[in-house]
This record gives structure tokens, sequence and C-alpha cells, in this order.
């Protein structure tokens, strides 16, 4: 028997290591769970250490918050076998119908990782100032052709020597004027522009006017450090 569960925005964030992937979807939930119905899944490779992270900052009810622990690669769980996220996904979608958007947080890694587009309708891709001012001209998928670019913790700019005016120009010429976003959790304007940008992508999918775009394949890596992934690998 097949049961027909409402469809939800489906919405990634990938972004390198510790620039606040986590910080930005604990944002959202804050300033839209009055708005819309949300669910959380996350993605780490050994821990469900960011649910944890989301269920302790309260930005949901718990059992709104769940983690996929991917065991191997991240990039391989959002983009070449979607299957646990993807039942994570329609688990959630069942379990809180109707549900109006569900925040997909990758595992934390470098700047390859993308979502298939067989997973999320769109997706955020995460920099920050911290990472240096030059990461957003060092392009790549994610941060060429992602439906938003976020430039994140731009309140860190003056103390880590970043131009963040520089940054942001860089990553627009690096995206043939796809959106960028100077954000900071401690500058209210710059949240209330990332929910709304929310809120419009919202609204277009649920007129489905919205059509999800792949960014593309990420780029070969390797996995020095993991015995699983000794050799490198294109995932294509
Ligand atoms: N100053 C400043 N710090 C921030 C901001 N957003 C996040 N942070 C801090 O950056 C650190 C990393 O944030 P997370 O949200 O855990 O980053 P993440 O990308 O989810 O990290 P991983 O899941 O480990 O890849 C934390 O110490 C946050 O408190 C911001 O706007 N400004």
């Amino acid at each position: 028997m097949t049961e027909k569960t409402p469809r939800s925005l489906r919405l990634g964030v990938a972004g390198p290591v510790g620039t606040g992937k986590s910080s930005v979807i604990a944002t959202l939930c804050r300033h839209l769970r009055d708005e819309f119905a949300l669910g959380v899944i996350t993605n780490d490779i050994y821990t469900d250490e960011d649910a944890r992270f989301l269920k302790s900052a309260g930005v949901l009810p718990e059992e709104r918050i769940r983690a996929v622990e991917t065991g191997a690669c991240p990039h391989t769980a959002i983009r070449d076998d979607v299957t646990m996220n993807l039942m994570a996904v329609e688990d959630m979608e069942r379990d809180f119908a109707p549900l109006d958007i569900v925040l997909v947080e990758s595992g934390g890694d470098n700047l390859t990782a993308t979502f298939s587009p067989a997973l999320v309708d769109a997706q955020l891709f995460v920099l920050d100032v911290a990472g240096g001012g030059d990461v957003a001209r060092k392009g790549g998928p994610g941060i060429a052709r992602a439906d938003l670019l976020i430039i994140n913790k731009i309140d860190l700019g003056p103390h880590v020597d970043v131009d963040v005016a520089q940054m942001v120009a860089d990553a627009e010429g690096a995206r043939e004027g796809k959106p960028v976003l100077a954000l900071s959790r401690k500058h209210p304007d710059t949240i209330e522009k990332l929910c709304d940008w929310v809120r419009q992508l919202h609204a277009a999918h649920a007129a489905g006017h919205h059509t999800p775009v792949d960014p593309g394949p990420m780029a070969p890596h390797h996995h020095p450090h993991d015995s699983n992934h000794a050799h490198g690998h294109s995932h294509d």
C-alpha cells in the first residue's frame, strides 16, 4: 500500500567543518518555528552530536530533530547514496504531517560536498570569515552553485583581518548572479534577510514554481586517515 505523504520543502545545509551549519539551523528554527512546521535531520559520521546540540538548545521539540549516523564519508550519504537520509526525511514528514520545511544538515567536511537534488529541493552552502577571506574565490560546486551562499560570522571580520565586503564581492563574482548573504547571529538584520530568503523559497516551492538545481558533482578527494577510504575517489 502506498500512503500519500505531504511533501515539505527539503532544504540542505552544507559547508566546511565549524562554519556554523548547526548555528544557522538553530537560528532558522528559532525565527521560523511559529510560522512553519519544521523538522531537522543532522548527519554526523560517528555521533549524533549536532542533533544533541540542537536539542539542548531547545530550538524545536526534541522529537523533531533526528540524527543520521553516516558511518563513512559524509559526502556519500548526501550525494551518492541518499537512502538513509531520504528515509529519515520521509519518516519525519510522515510522523509530523504536514511539515512545511525539513532542514538537512550535512556532516562538516571540506569545500567539495554538495547535496543530491534527489534528497533536497534547495541547498545553502555556509562559509565563515574565520576560514580566511580568500576561500570564496577558490570556488567549488557549493560556492559556485548552491541556491544561497552564506558568509557567516561577519562579526569576527575585524578580529581575523578579513574585509567582509571584499569577501562578499569575491563570492558574488564566483556565482554568476546567485545570491550571497553576509550573516552573523549578532546582527539581527542579517538574520531577517536569511529568514526572508527561506520564506520566499518556501512560497515558490508550495506554488510549484521552484525547480531544484544540481550544483554538480563534488571534486575528487581523499580520506588519508580513514582506512576504509585510503584511496582517492571522485564519487562520480
Ligand atoms: N562569532 C560568531 N560565532 C559563531 C556564529 N555562528 C556560529 N558561531 C560559532 O562557530 C562555532 C561552530 O558553529 P557550529 O554551528 O557548531 O558549526 P558547524 O558548521 O555546525 O560545525 P560542524 O558540525 O562541526 O561542522 C561555534 O562555536 C559557534 O558558536 C556567528 O555568527 N558569530
